[in-house]
């Protein structure tokens, strides 16, 4: 391990000597524990780290003044929709997608490793569960989504098939969701195709370039967004596993969109048959300020404009039919080929321009004392998972119904939106409707029909609770053999017990 003195003349090289203003007072071990995370930190990169961190907090909040006159609504041909195409076609992507699963040559990645400050928990939001009457959390949920789309890929070509599921943590969540998926049994996956590998932290900055100190004798460090993914990659060997495995497609989502549909074949089906490198999912937006980023074009490359890059002007401008100009929500479910992984994380990475968020970063004062700021006094620097989609060859979009497929979980119970309490209504809706259109029937305590969704308001409680569990159905598939013509009462809990006692 390197000394103080090393690590005094590292720091000194990086102007950040101030790190190690109470180390003489620290007992040994808190001591040697700050010296080697110190020593870890690589001078030439801490040094030109902080000095952007400050030279971009220099500049006036809010977008490029120019960005407005850049952008560009995506072409249409860039655009496919699962909604509003011909069944036939979404029909072959599907067909499509299931094969190159069957052929294992498709895995999913996960980007869990944020702190969910935002909905106010200290463990990893995967580890979260709505109050969906199974009690299910998000991570049980996709393990579940997993082994359904293997099975089904495997029963169509008569295979056994893994998807493979690499799970980027960070140092805040890895310990814990390791612990959490061994507690679990890995939800029955084989754990030799659970990969878990960490992301780099990067040190808060004050405005004016220095790393700052979260206790005497700690750095105050965060995650290096998700586009740390990259660099993440590239540390771990992850490419050179999923070389091993034969894994060409990739599908990358992040944690906490509870209908996300995990290597979904029709979005890898659409993305292959169109020889695309790259793809992204999308949903209309639903309002204009709406706090997801928009798919677009940039000086006429594709990229994503975050919702905290892009002006309220911009947002709300309209096409000529009156919709969005800007609409194309993005949902971060990206399709990656391993080849475009590869070649960005060979190359590309260092292009990547962190962003920069101003944050409140708890710190010590000079006298050594915890606090906890009640505004802004922190920068961190994030890279962005989409932030590649200009390096592509063929790039596409991928249009998905929001009711289908989005609603994700950001806030805590006390926001308006994007909240435990959606997010579980928006699953338990899909469940009634898919259970009506497999022809199931429910019923009121009185034994009167009850009503179908469409005529309801988006916003309100399904008439009945039906939950299906995703090993009996992924996307509404195959619940005829159970629920047809049969009638029900509230709650229905449609596991695979269940299912099997329906269809005796
Ligand atoms: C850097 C990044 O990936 N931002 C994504 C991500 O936003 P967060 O607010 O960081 O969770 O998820 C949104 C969809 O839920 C998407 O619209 C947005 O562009």
């Amino acid at each position: 391990m390197a000394s103080e003195r090393e690590v005094r003349a590292r720091l000194q090289r990086a102007g950040q000597e101030h790190l190690l203003r109470f180390c003489a007072e620290l007992p040994p071990g808190p001591r040697a524990a700050l010296l080697a995370e110190l020593g870890a930190l690589e001078p030439e990169a801490l040094r030109e780290h902080c000095r952007r961190a400050a030279a971009a907090c220099a500049h006036p909040p809010g977008p490029p003044p120019d960005l407005a006159a850049r952008l560009r609504p995506l072409p249409p041909e860039c655009v496919g929709s699962a909604s509003r195409c011909d069944p036939e076609m979404r029909r072959l992507w599907e067909e499509e997608g299931f094969r190159q699963i069957s052929l294992n040559k498709v895995a999913v990645l996960l980007l869990a490793g944020g702190q969910g400050t935002r909905l106010g928990v200290t463990y990893p939001k995967g580890m979260y569960q709505v109050g969906l009457p199974s009690g299910k959390t998000l991570y049980q949920l996709q393990a579940e989504r997993i082994r359904r789309v293997e099975q089904l890929a495997g029963q169509r070509h008569g295979t056994r098939c893994n998807v493979p599921w690499y799970i980027m943590t960070s140092e805040f969540t890895l310990g814990p969701t390791a612990k959490f998926f061994r507690e679990h049994d890995f939800f029955h996956l084989d754990p030799s195709n659970v990969i878990m590998f960490e992301q780099h932290m990067l040190p808060a900055v004050t405005f004016d370039g220095k790393a700052m100190l979260e206790q005497k004798d700690k750095v105050a460090m965060a995650p290096d967004g998700n586009g740390g993914l990259y660099c993440a990659l590239a540390d771990h060997q992850i490419l050179e596993d999923m070389e091993r495995r034969g894994v060409e497609f990739v599908h990358v989502y992040c944690v906490d969109n509870i209908l996300v549909r995990l290597a979904d074949p029709v979005f890898i089906g659409f993305c292959v048959l169109r020889g695309a490198d790259c793809g992204a999912k999308v949903v209309e937006k639903a309002y204009p300020e709406e706090p997801v980023g928009v798919v677009c074009q940039v000086d006429g490359v594709p990229q994503v404009v975050e919702y905290s890059e892009i002006s309220p002007e911009t947002a709300q401008l309209r096409g000529s039919d009156g919709s969005l100009l800007y609409g194309l929500g993005n949902i971060c479910n990206h399709f990656f080929t391993r080849d475009f992984l590869r070649m960005v994380s060979s190359e590309f990475e260092p292009l990547l321009k962190p962003h920069v968020a101003v944050k409140k970063v708890p710190y010590v004062d000079e006298e050594g004392n915890p606090v906890k700021p009640i505004k802004p006094n922190g920068i961190k620097m994030e890279k962005f998972v989409f932030d590649v989609f200009r390096f592509a060859k063929s790039f596409v979009a991928f249009e998905v119904s929001r009711e289908e497929e989005f609603s994700p979980l950001k806030n805590a119970a006390s926001a308006a939106r994007d909240n435990p309490a959606t997010t579980r209504r928006a699953l338990l809706r899909q469940h009634y409707h898919w259970a009506l259109q497999a022809g199931a029937c429910f019923l009121d305590a009185g034994g009167a029909r009850l009503p179908e969704l469409p005529s309801l308001p988006g916003n309100r409680e399904p008439p009945a609770i039906c939950e299906i569990s995703p090993l009996v159905s992924y996307s509404g598939e195959g619940l005829e053999p159970y629920l047809q013509g049969r009638e029900f009462r509230s709650p229905l809990i449609l596991d695979e017990n269940q299912a099997s006692a329906l269809q005796l």
